[in-house]
């Protein structure tokens, strides 16, 4: 049966092909069966999965595209939230055709696009796949329904896709918004609808788009439903201008970069040009009524709240609680020494050091001896966050940006910060794409939260922190260069506690705040001093609060000590295999629990995750 449709879909396409007039398919449809079959050599009959990207690939590819992502977003969210019940999966795809948002619908739907591979990283050019919703809309540069049979490849006639190409600020095309159904009992009329509530979207998503490309100057929306719009400056000459308006005045890049005076386009009179933010009546360049448009003022970002308190004038000895951390250890010493050289500097600060040396103690002490000591401190983990959620915690979002936002919106932990400082912990393990806007925060000392059409100012003081080789990182690409050298304003090396040169009174300081009441035996001071402590302060306290409540009769024996064996040889297969080891023993002795294990460990829940990720361990095992 299924044979006998595939070759009826063979002679329908080839049909088609020959005789672009005169059959039973709509007459784009059949001109893209042709293009498939003479141009691009394409087999209808042919099975197989789209072409899906790698990771790094799809993350290369959205980097340019981060700002129209980040506009597109609410409005896919919304998309999704309306269609979720009703078998359509809503994406953002690029100028090629690869999808680079994807949102399920609910239920049983969900497995048929995973299943056939409709998600993100999947290509659906109409070079490789055919005739189909996104391939086609690209290729043509218009809206388009493609139905069930009306795809080239018989394997996607299940599917129905309502796709409208995206257009930039400067009338180019940026990509397309995909909505996919695969209800395959349903009529084509019975999806017209989607075309249109997709369409509706992406004007949405290229007006929103312009005018935060274009808020710093002044923008007229023309009558009309063409949605076209105008951007200009104070002199009333044209800096930008969209798709729609390009056409309606035959505008070029040329005209706009000569700054070509509004007045020639559509003239306000001085009473319009003072309604900002209101319904105005525009007439054309001759004078003629037109009908009624919009003005948006310019948009400033909003400066930053004052503090309430002001800054508390920092005693002699607002350098204690550093020293007090860097004990009489030079490299520290010497640290701490050049942080003073910049005294209260808003420098950026990176601090590395393996996981438990400090990093967080230390940027809070810095923080605590900054100018800023009376406002906030703020700490993300990112290492500890999958990425949607970073995003929304760190950059914020307005009320109702997506699903499951809280319905107030959110301000984000940067705005949180401003004023005071911003604890950024593992920061190598950042997304690439945040990496993007978190850099633009810094230039711009501004941010903009989700869904936002406005710009926050901010004011922080970043301090960073890496346990991984952020240098190479920047040079193997892994990592952005740029933000690499605006996070290292000044970089500090945390000493693991098995190189301080005072670690003997790093273990006497620590015993003393954990087992105040006990003596430490002489062969339990050897196995201290010798152990090389791979969890650092981290571990060596928690031994020690252990060894504490074991203890008899005061004295902290080496029977007391619970200290992993630790192969110190250096060869790195045996480290990762110990590893391993130790943390699959771990999760078996705590029944899974990560938090316990990681207190068994010496380790922090946050590194633990990382671990149990880079080594494959599964959770459930
Ligand atoms: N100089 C110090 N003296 C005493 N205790 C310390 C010192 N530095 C860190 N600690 C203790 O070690 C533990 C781990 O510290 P912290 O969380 O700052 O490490 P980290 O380097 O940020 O770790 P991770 O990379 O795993 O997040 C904390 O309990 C902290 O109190």
């Amino acid at each position: 049966m299924a044979n006998l449709s595939a070759s009826n879909h063979v002679a329908r396409v080839l049909s088609a092909a020959n005789q672009v007039a005169g059959v039973d398919t709509e007459t784009r449809i059949a001109a893209s069966w042709r293009r498939c079959l003479v141009n691009h050599n394409l087999d209808p009959a042919r099975r197989g999965p789209p072409q899906t990207l790698t990771e790094a690939e799809i993350r290369h590819i959205a980097e340019p595209m981060e700002d129209l992502i980040q506009v597109a977003i609410p409005e896919l969210e919304d998309l999704a939230r309306v269609l979720h019940d009703s078998g359509y999966c809503v994406n953002l795809a690029d100028p090629n055709a690869t999808m680079l948002v994807s949102r399920l619908p609910g239920g049983d739907y969900a497995r048929m696009f995973l299943e056939w591979k409709i998600y993100t990283g999947s290509n659906f050019a109409e070079t490789f796949e055919g005739t189909n919703g996104l391939g086609t809309a690209l290729a043509e540069q218009r809206p388009i329904l493609v139905h069930g049979d009306e795809h080239f490849r018989e394997q996607w006639h299940m599917f129905t896709c309502a796709v409208s190409p995206l257009f930039d600020h400067a009338g180019r095309l940026a990509g397309a918004v995909n909505i996919t159904s695969c209800r395959s009992d349903l009529g084509r009329s019975a999806h017209e609808l989607a075309l249109a509530v997709t369409t509706e979207a992406t004007r949405r998503i290229e007006q929103s788009f312009f005018r935060r490309r274009y808020r710093a100057s002044w923008i007229a929306m023309l009558p009309g439903d063409g949605h076209g719009m105008l951007a200009y400056d104070d002199d009333r000459r044209v800096v930008g201008a969209c798709r729609t308006a390009r056409a309606a005045f035959g505008l070029t890049d040329a005209m706009i970069e000569d700054g070509i005076d509004l007045s020639h386009l559509v003239q306000l009179d001085d009473r319009a040009a003072r309604a900002a933010d209101e319904q105005v009546a525009l007439r054309r360049a001759d004078g003629t009524p037109w009908g009624r448009g919009r003005l948006a003022p310019p948009v400033r970002a909003r400066s930053p709240r004052p503090p309430s308190t002001p800054p508390r004038e920092k005693p002699a000895g607002q350098f204690s609680g550093l020293h007090r951390l860097a004990g009489r250890d030079p490299v520290l010493i010497k640290g701490v020494k050049r942080l003073m050289t910049v005294g209260n500097l808003d420098l950026p600060i990176l601090l590395h050091g393996e996981t438990g040396a400090g990093k967080d103690v230390f940027a809070r002490a810095i923080h605590a001896a900054s100018n800023r000591a009376g406002r906030n401190y703020v700490a993300l983990n990112c290492a500890a966050m999958p990425e949607s959620l970073i995003d929304a915690e760190l950059f914020g979002y307005e009320a109702g940006a997506f699903t499951g936002a809280r319905r107030e919106g959110s301000k984000g932990l940067i705005v949180q910060a401003s004023g005071g400082t911003l604890f950024l912990d593992e920061i190598g393990d950042m997304p690439l794409s945040l990496q993007t806007r978190l850099l633009r925060v810094l230039e711009n000392r501004e941010v903009w939260p989700l869904g936002a059409l406005k710009p926050v100012a901010v004011d922080i003081r970043l301090i960073s922190a890496t346990h991984r080789d952020l240098a190479r990182m920047a040079e193997d690409g892994s990592f952005r260069s740029d933000l690499y050298y605006r996070l290292r304003g000044m970089e500090i090396r945390l000493p693991a506690l098995r190189e301080r040169a005072d670690r003997k009174d790093v273990i006497a300081q620590i015993a003393d705040e954990e087992a105040p009441h006990c003596r430490i035996a002489a062969d339990a001071w050897a196995q201290l001093m010798a152990y090389p402590f791979p969890g650092n302060m981290r571990q060596l306290r928690h031994v020690l609060r252990l060894a504490g409540a074991t203890a008899e009769h005061g004295l902290i024996t080496e029977a007391d000590l619970d200290l992993p064996p630790f192969s110190a040889r250096g060869a790195e297969a045996d480290h990762t295999a110990g590893e391993r080891t130790a943390i699959v023993d771990a999760l078996r002795a705590n029944d899974g629990r990560v938090t316990d294990a990681a207190t068994a460990l010496g380790l922090s829940r946050a590194t633990l995750y990382r671990k149990i990720k880079a080594l494959g361990i599964a959770l459930d095992s």
